[in-house]
């Protein structure tokens, strides 16, 4: 299991450890027993997600990797990003330099370094909509939306750098992450993604949840996604990095297989919690596609992934144990 002690402790940089699904991953790799430390600009995250066991360094992800890869380290994991499809639209120039400068400038510290691995946080949002589902890593790379085009970018980036400098990497798109791993979970001080924003109306904290676009050619009209537990998502991070190989670049889907739409996450939400949880329709947002879900076999196959989280209700009940809990009154 990935969560076992490894052959080998790694001391690894984790660029975005103090996010969401960055601070998750750190919590499960310090478990694992590697050394980690956190590198984040605190932008959307927080200094006290970080799990205690990391040493936690605040500031720009390739500004500081610059200094600090020189300590000789066996592999980065990156998530620092800008992720967020709606804001990428209209603000494309903090999503081009912010993502993409922000990695190549990562890559040449790591060459310069000598860093061997690398784990990437891709996405699902480098396919655009897809001409069949579930989608493979082999399907077209068409994104309907900035964020995703940003990230296509440093996939095929990191293609070069593995390919000429040897580098060992790995890229997980990741379909629609959610849940909470105990006291880690998403925490944004705007929040836009669906589940966090349906909870806070079973919270008391908002009043509805608007469903962007009910006339998408799906069942309900409302768009559907793949959800993807925190926890699976962060055992995938450690099966990546022991599985990396020098001079390749692997490209691995990440979700259950499974899509759920709109109104049937705020279904859900309301079965968890108990809460009527009032729902309008608002217009569609823009670059979002209407149906994306993940065929996962290669991470199965080839890293021995096994999701077992796999219930969307799983997932929502530990994201609401979350929101009720320390950090329900944020
Ligand atoms: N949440 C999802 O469903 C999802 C799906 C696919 C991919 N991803 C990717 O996973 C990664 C983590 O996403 P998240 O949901 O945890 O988001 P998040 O906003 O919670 O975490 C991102 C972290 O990176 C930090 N950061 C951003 N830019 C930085 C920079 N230049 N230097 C240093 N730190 C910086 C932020 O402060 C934050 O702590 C991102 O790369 C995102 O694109 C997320
Ligand atoms: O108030 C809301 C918020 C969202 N949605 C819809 O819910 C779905 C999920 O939206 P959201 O939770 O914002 O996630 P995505 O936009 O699908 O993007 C997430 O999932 C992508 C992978 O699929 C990642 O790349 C992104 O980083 C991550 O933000 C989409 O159809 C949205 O239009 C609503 O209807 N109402």
């Amino acid at each position: 299991m990935a969560t076992d002690k490894p052959s080998k402790p790694l001391k690894l940089v984790v660029t975005g450890g103090a996010g969401y699904i960055g601070s998750v991953c750190t919590a499960r790799l310090l478990e694992a027993g590697h050394e980690v430390v956190v590198v984040d600009d605190l932008s959307t995250g927080h200094a006290d997600a970080v799990p205690s066991g990391a040493r936690f360094v605040e500031g720009d992800a390739a500004e500081v990797a610059g200094t600090l890869l020189a300590e000789r380290f066996d592999g980065v994991l990156h998530f620092a990003a800008k992720s967020l499809v709606g804001e990428s639209m209209q603000d494309p120039g903090t999503y081009w330099r912010g993502n993409v400068v922000t990695s190549l400038r990562l890559l040449d510290a790591m060459r310069a370094h000598g860093t061997p691995r690398l784990v990437f946080s891709s996405t699902a949002a480098t396919y655009g909509e897809p001409e069949q589902t579930p989608i493979p890593e082999t399907a077209p790379t068409r994104p309907t939306n900035t964020y995703g085009a940003t990230k296509l970018a440093i996939d095929h980036a990191i293609t070069s750098y593995a390919r000429a400098h040897g580098l060992a990497a790995v890229s997980l798109r990741y379909f629609n992450v959610a849940g909470a791993h105990g006291e880690l979970g998403e925490r944004h001080a705007t929040e836009t993604h669906l589940i966090p924003l349906v909870l806070q109306v079973a919270a008391g904290r908002r009043e509805q949840v608007q469903i962007y676009g009910d006339d998408y050619p799906t069942d309900d009209g409302t768009a559907i996604r793949d959800y993807i537990h925190v926890t699976d998502l962060a055992d995938a991070h450690l099966l990546a990095l022991e599985h990396a190989q020098p001079g390749h670049h692997r490209i691995y889907n990440l979700g259950n297989g499974a899509g759920f739409s709109v109104r049937q996450v705020i279904e859900t939400c309301r079965e968890v919690t108990g809460h009527p949880i009032p729902a309008v329709v608002a217009p569609r947002r823009a670059g979002d596609p209407a149906v994306l879900v993940a065929a996962s076999d290669r991470a199965r196959e080839e890293l021995g992934w096994k999701p077992e989280r796999a219930d969307l209700r799983t997932m929502v009940s530990d994201a609401w144990e979350f929101h009720r809990g320390r950090h329900g009154a944020r």
